[in-house]
């Protein structure tokens, strides 16, 4: 007989208030499981657990105390406050381990274990399921997503070693949830994904009916850059400079065509003073996915106009961002190509040939260097360095997902600096 999946959702909130009406709607989505996220325990204690306890009778608890050390202490307060099942790191000391599993026989909860950031978790799965615990949690953590590393191919490995039943996290969704359990998890952990959504009872029944139905799972996944690109394609630059600690806008370049959106890799341009000669040369080197960026010098002679635009669409180029002045708007906005620039102006400059192609430069008071991340919509353009760019596109996503979220609290009636908990987390 198949056993149905355990939908964990974890509640990686900091109000409790907050956290037990998501978790409501979790569970009419299909949650199974309700987890007292650790940075709900850390901003609430164990009165997280207990309200959650109160609110939620017949709901199985889980404390997600990360413990790693005295492990019979915290496995004590989590029980006594109402927790089913409590969750240690992977990276504790044995004795921290066997002391937690003789407390939890002794109120009657079960232990979980999390790999994250063990060393070799494949060995100290198999060193934890002889030790006596309950459950294995394949958790790859959120920083640790954000520069690519993935649960699933971890997971691949950890269900080949154990015969308890294995949990997965971080990062889940509908498809990676599909996976887990195709590939031999018991148990999908969702925090992000399900709590930071504007619709928490649809996502987990999108993520419920994904785990109960896992054929077709086990499908390619996108690479790294497809899934990034296609990140960019969803967040906004306020999401990516979030993101980015307010970092990498573009001062004074905005969109000639509002509504247009770009992504792409820098391909620079440094000229002089409207010489449109290497703005043009840089033509022949772009193509589909690139974005032809050009410091110009100068807000009153254009590099820039029609004829250079219609010649990007004809090789497919994504868009062209100019530091300086773009001339022939009627005939782009014509073409309804996206253009970024910091001024209008009707007259054009030479084609001399002075200035270079993808070199380091310096675009609306931004580094961009060939090959970094340029994403463009009608708040600006932002620079997203190559070597961080995967990082950025997950972080934004966690940003648009937050925000989502608020969106959705104000629309049932809350005010910003409520939602926000404003008074509670203003800097002392
Ligand atoms: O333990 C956690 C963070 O330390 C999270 O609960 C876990 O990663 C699930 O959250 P998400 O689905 O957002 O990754």
């Amino acid at each position: 007989m198949d056993i149905r999946p355990i939908l964990q959702v974890a509640l990686d909130l900091l109000e409790i208030d907050r956290a037990v009406e998501i978790a409501k709607e979790a569970i009419a989505g299909g949650a199974d499981w309700i987890e007292a996220g650790t940075p709900l325990i850390k901003s609430e204690g164990m009165d997280a657990v207990r309200e959650l306890r109160r609110t939620l009778p017949g709901v199985r608890i889980v404390a997600d105390m990360k413990t790693v050390d005295t492990g019979a202490m915290e496995v004590e307060m989590a029980a006594k406050a109402g927790a089913d099942i409590v969750a240690l790191l992977a990276i504790s000391d044995d004795s921290t381990i066997q002391d937690a599993i003789r407390a939890a026989r002794k109120y009657g909860v079960e232990i979980m274990v999390d790999l994250l950031s063990a060393p070799d978790p494949v060995k100290r799965a198999r060193e934890l399921e002889e030790l006596g615990v309950d459950y294995i949690c394949v958790h790859v953590g959120i920083d640790q997503q954000m520069v690519g590393k993935s649960t699933i191919d971890l997971l691949r490995e950890v269900v080949q070693v154990v015969s308890i039943p294995v949990a997965a996290a971080g990062g889940i969704d509908a498809s990676s949830g599909k996976d887990a359990i195709f590939y031999g998890a018991s148990i999908v952990i969702v925090g992000g994904n399900i709590t930071r959504s504007a619709d928490v009872t649809g996502s987990a029944r999108r993520i419920r009916e994904a785990i109960d139905h896992v054929e077709g799972a086990g499908t390619s996944r996108r690479s790294l850059e497809e899934e990034m690109i296609s990140i960019f394609r969803e967040v906004s630059t306020p999401n990516i400079t979030d993101a980015m600690h307010r970092k990498g806008a573009m001062r004074d370049i905005l969109p000639i065509i509002p509504g247009t959106k770009i992504v792409g890799t820098a391909i620079t341009v440094q000229t002089f003073e409207g010489d449109w000669a290497k703005t043009v040369e840089a033509i022949d080197e772009a193509g589909p996915g690139k974005v032809i960026v050009i410091y110009n010098g100068s807000r009153y002679v254009a590099p820039w106009g029609g004829l250079a635009t219609l010649s990007c669409m004809q090789k497919g180029v994504e868009g062209v961002v100019i530091d300086g002045a773009v001339r022939d708007v009627d005939e782009i906005r014509r073409l309804n190509y996206p253009v970024f620039a910091s001024a209008i102006a009707p007259t054009a400059g030479e084609p001399k040939g002075m200035g270079e192609i993808n070199v380091e430069i310096v675009c609306g008071g931004q580094v961009v260097r060939p090959g970094d991340y340029i994403v463009g919509d009608d708040c600006g353009v932002v620079v997203i360095p190559k070597e961080r760019a995967y990082e950025i596109a997950r972080r934004a996503k966690e940003v648009e997902k937050n925000e989502s979220r608020l969106f959705e609290e104000i629309r049932r009636g809350r005010t910003l600096s409520e939602v926000a908990k404003l008074k509670k987390w203003e800097k002392l």
